[in-house]
């Protein structure tokens, strides 16, 4: 990893700076020629901008490409706030449960993926340069399936390769369907982008709804054995008396303290008003600015990971790190994510080391934007380390 700025945080020198900001694909901050400067600064604005407009251009398209892509909203990331997207949020948490969240069973199920992962990347490329984004997509899909319909793949499955090649698909169109929607009379016009759109969520459900079917003819009355599984048991309704009994409560104490009751409705008068019923607000949080602002991080364009360390080397979490967004909405898959992240990387460069092909350019680090904001491919050496 390649730290831009020195250990302390400090801008470095130019004369030193070459490979760093290479690294971080901002352009440095500290060059005393003014001509560069202002063209680093348009540059840097231009990026935000074309970061601000395609957050804007994605609440815009969603609607159609959305409808598209969750059944009319039947989801849990892009439903509006009801019971259904309420009962498949508690849902998805019984489930990792189930594998007992952060607990020894899904850290197994992560640990396996892992070590396929490091194998693979041992074995590839011969000793050659090797694009690492197949082998770690394949290893993430892999922890996602067994938790989803408790399918397990080789790494030349081709199940597993078909999960991969909607997904990519998926990630690639979805944002790029954006004319439709703004203007949704061309949906009569056959367009390139959506109709791979729709051929992926085709395929997709087919997968899908085989799981399904194979799921519902091996049930049996016992534990749920993944998603689907408690998914398919979810059907019969539950919950209700808990929440019938809680709005009687709210409502017998209304009656005792009027003057709240006097208070909710003035608040709804002057939020929603009488003429419109009361529902949820789609919120669309522009993350990027969220984690580059300037009021709240030290030179945010810097990979400082220091920033996380307090003086005595502990960990500390700034306020404005929201990685998982926050609130009612906030990632549901949050903890698997995190034991992820920490399981794979730590196994990774504990086994082996990554560099730079000779000759080759070092990876762009400004991505490609989209529903998240992608790293385009780029190669790497891997080097095992000995084991001591
Ligand atoms: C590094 C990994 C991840 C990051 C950075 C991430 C980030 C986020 C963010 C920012 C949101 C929106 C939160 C908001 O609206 O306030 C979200 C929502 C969501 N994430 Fe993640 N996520 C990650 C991994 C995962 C994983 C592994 C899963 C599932 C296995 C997952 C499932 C979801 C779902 C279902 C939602 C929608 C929740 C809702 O709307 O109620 N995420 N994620």
């Amino acid at each position: 990893m390649g730290i831009s700025g020195s250990d302390d945080g400090v801008p470095l020198p130019y004369k030193d700076r070459r490979e760093s900001d290479v690294e971080t694909g901002f352009p440095p901050r500290t060059f005393t020629a003014t001509t560069t400067a202002r063209r680093a600064l348009a540059r840097d604005q231009r990026l935000a901008e074309l970061k601000k407009r395609s957050l804007r251009n994605y609440s815009a398209e969603m609607h159609h490409v959305n409808d598209l892509l969750t059944r009319g909203g039947k989801d849990i990331a892009f439903s509006d706030f009801s019971p259904l997207w309420k009962s498949h949020r508690r849902l998805v948490h019984s489930s990792f449960t189930l594998f007992g969240e952060g607990t020894q069973k899904l850290q197994d199920i992560v640990l396996s993926a892992v070590g396929g992962l490091c194998e693979e990347l041992q074995a590839s490329g011969g000793g050659g340069p090797v694009d690492p984004g197949p082998a770690v997509s394949r290893a993430v899909t892999n922890v996602v399936c067994t938790l989803v319909f408790g399918s397990t793949y080789g790494p030349d499955d081709p199940e597993l390769a078909q999960v991969m090649e909607y997904n990519d698909g998926i990630v690639e169109t979805i944002t790029r369907g954006g004319l439709v929607d703004i203007y949704p009379c061309l949906k009569v016009f056959p367009s390139e982008v959506l109709s791979k759109l729709k051929e992926c969520i085709s395929v997709r459900d087919r997968l899908l709804t085989r799981k399904l079917e194979e799921h519902k003819a091996s049930m049996t009355e016992d534990e749920p054995r993944d998603l689907l599984d408690a998914l398919i048991q979810a059907q019969t309704p539950r919950g209700v008396e808990t929440t019938s009994t809680t709005l009687l409560w709210i409502l017998a104490y209304l009656i005792h303290h009027p003057q709240v009751q006097e208070r909710v409705q003035r608040e709804l008068d002057k939020v929603v008003g009488r003429g419109r019923g009361v529902c949820g607000t789609r919120v669309l949080v522009n993350m990027w600015a969220i984690h580059h602002d300037p009021q709240h991080w030290d030179q945010p364009d810097l990979f400082k990971p220091e920033r996380f360390l307090d003086d005595q080397g502990r960990r500390k979490t700034p306020p404005c790190f929201l990685p998982f967004g926050a609130g009612p909405r906030v990632c549901v898959g949050e903890s698997l994510a995190r034991m992820e992240l920490f399981l794979f990387l730590s196994s990774l460069l504990q086994r082996m080391s990554f560099r730079r092909p000779d000759g080759a350019p070092p990876p762009d680090l400004q991505g490609r934007v989209g529903v998240v904001l992608q790293p385009l491919p780029y190669k790497v050496l891997v080097i095992p380390r000995e084991v001591s």
